[in-house]
């Protein structure tokens, strides 16, 4: 591949676990070990569960409900490990039990079903359509487009659509705001979660969605990327959960700290720097991250105020916070990038109840780590298009 196609993309991969000095075989079996443990394991790891001939779902064990954000990570999975039977049966899942086809939110996914397809809510959270619009795009590229609901380019595209142009008509609201260009945390709201700031995922979709909607992904990217700096904590790099579109947290319900939802920042911005060097600030965002988790515990993790404050309360799901801080160092070049790789090496998926958000989060690093999460598209970065 060419070193340089475009102006941000790398079109490299590194793989960090062999920088660190571990062997090309042993990561690909532990790569393969990890899906094992999540998609076919014994009930302590599994998060897969298969349903009926055609059908699968991914289970939030610690809330014992299927997610659209699960749905779609487990699609996006499957696809970077080229397992197109999982990612149908999570994909006809999906389709069957949580598109909307009428009411406020038509044309969305109910971000939360139970095991037996019924719906908990009847309202989108706009990560899992972001990861779907993704995980559909690459699989049209690596499988060819199938009879509906498989022409995965067209679900794609329609549902890129459906997030940016919803509304115009009177009949619901756009995940995205139209005038900042922000993702906002529902439709029906007008504030954000940066977890969900995907500017990696938006130069893609600027250059795959429907010709029209493109320049809107395209400032997107552009928008999320500068939301992103506003939005971390200058000094310790945390993210809340919730924040406005002025960058500041959003407590009204108490999601204005670091916590769950936060920990995809550094996933995030780790990936967007490895695929497009995104911006020059996600190195030292991710420096300040590590720097801040440097002297702290994984089994003393809590929830902190952005300004890094503790509190009583323990992290959820700290095998996630040792995942997403390895990923970071996908854009680190601090003292603590070969650290959290390793300590992410050594520390096994997790089981138990709240093993789910956790084992999401070690999967998507461990593709990350190994130079495995990868762009499934046709080069539109060539100088010749
Ligand atoms: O009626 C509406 C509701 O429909 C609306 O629902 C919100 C939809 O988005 C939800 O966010 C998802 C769940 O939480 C995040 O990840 C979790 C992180 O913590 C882990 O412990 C857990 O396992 C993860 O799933 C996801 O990223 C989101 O997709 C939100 O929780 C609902 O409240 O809310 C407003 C109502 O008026």
């Amino acid at each position: 591949m060419p070193e340089k196609l475009g102006a941000f993309y790398t079109g490299q991969y590194r793989n960090l676990f062999l920088e660190c000095g571990y062997g090309a075989a042993e990561i690909e079996a532990r790569v393969q070990h990890t899906w094992n443990e999540l998609f076919e394991g014994n009930e302590d790891t599994r998060i897969y569960y298969e349903a009926g001939d055609d059908k699968a779902y991914f289970l939030d064990t610690g809330n014992l409900d299927v997610r659209t954000e699960g749905m779609s990570y487990g699609m996006m999975i499957a696809v970077q490990m080229d397992r197109k039977d999982v990612f149908d049966r999570l994909w006809k899942w999906t389709m069957d039990h949580m598109y909307m086809t009428d009411g406020l939110h038509a044309g969305y996914f109910a971000w939360s079903c139970s095991t037996d397809g019924s719906r908990n809510a009847n309202g989108p959270a706009p990560d899992g359509e972001e990861f779907f619009a993704l995980a559909l795009l690459f699989a049209s590229h690596r499988w060819q487009e199938g009879p509906p609901p498989f022409d995965y380019g067209k679900q794609a595209r329609d549902l890129l659509r459906t997030c940016i142009h919803k509304g115009e008509n009177g009949d619901g609201y756009p995940m995205w705001n139209p005038d900042n260009k922000l993702i906002k945390f529902i439709p029906d709201c007008e504030f954000s979660d940066p977890s969900y700031h995907l500017p990696h995922f938006y130069e893609l979709f600027a250059l795959y969605a429907y010709a029209e909607d493109r320049a809107f992904w395209k400032q997107a990217a552009t928008a999320s990327r500068e939301y992103l700096k506003i939005s971390c904590h200058p000094v310790t790099g945390l993210a809340p959960e919730y924040a406005h579109y002025d960058g500041t947290p959003n407590n009204d319900k108490g999601y204005g700290h670091f916590f769950s939802d936060s920990y995809r920042v550094a996933c995030n911005v780790g990936l967007d720097w490895e695929w497009f060097r995104g911006d020059a600030w996600e190195v030292e965002e991710t420096n300040k991250l590590q720097s801040f988790f440097a002297d702290k515990q994984p089994d003393d993790y809590r929830r902190y105020t952005v300004s890094g404050e503790p509190f009583e309360e323990k992290s959820l799901h700290p095998v996630g916070l040792i995942a997403t801080n390895a990923m970071a160092s996908l854009a680190a070049d601090g003292p603590h990038a070969r650290a959290n790789v390793e300590l992410l090496w050594n520390t096994p998926v997790r089981t138990g109840v709240r093993r789910y958000y956790d084992n999401c989060l070690y999967m998507f690093a461990m593709l990350a780590l190994s130079g495995k999460y990868r762009i499934w598209l046709p080069n539109k970065f060539s100088d010749k298009e």
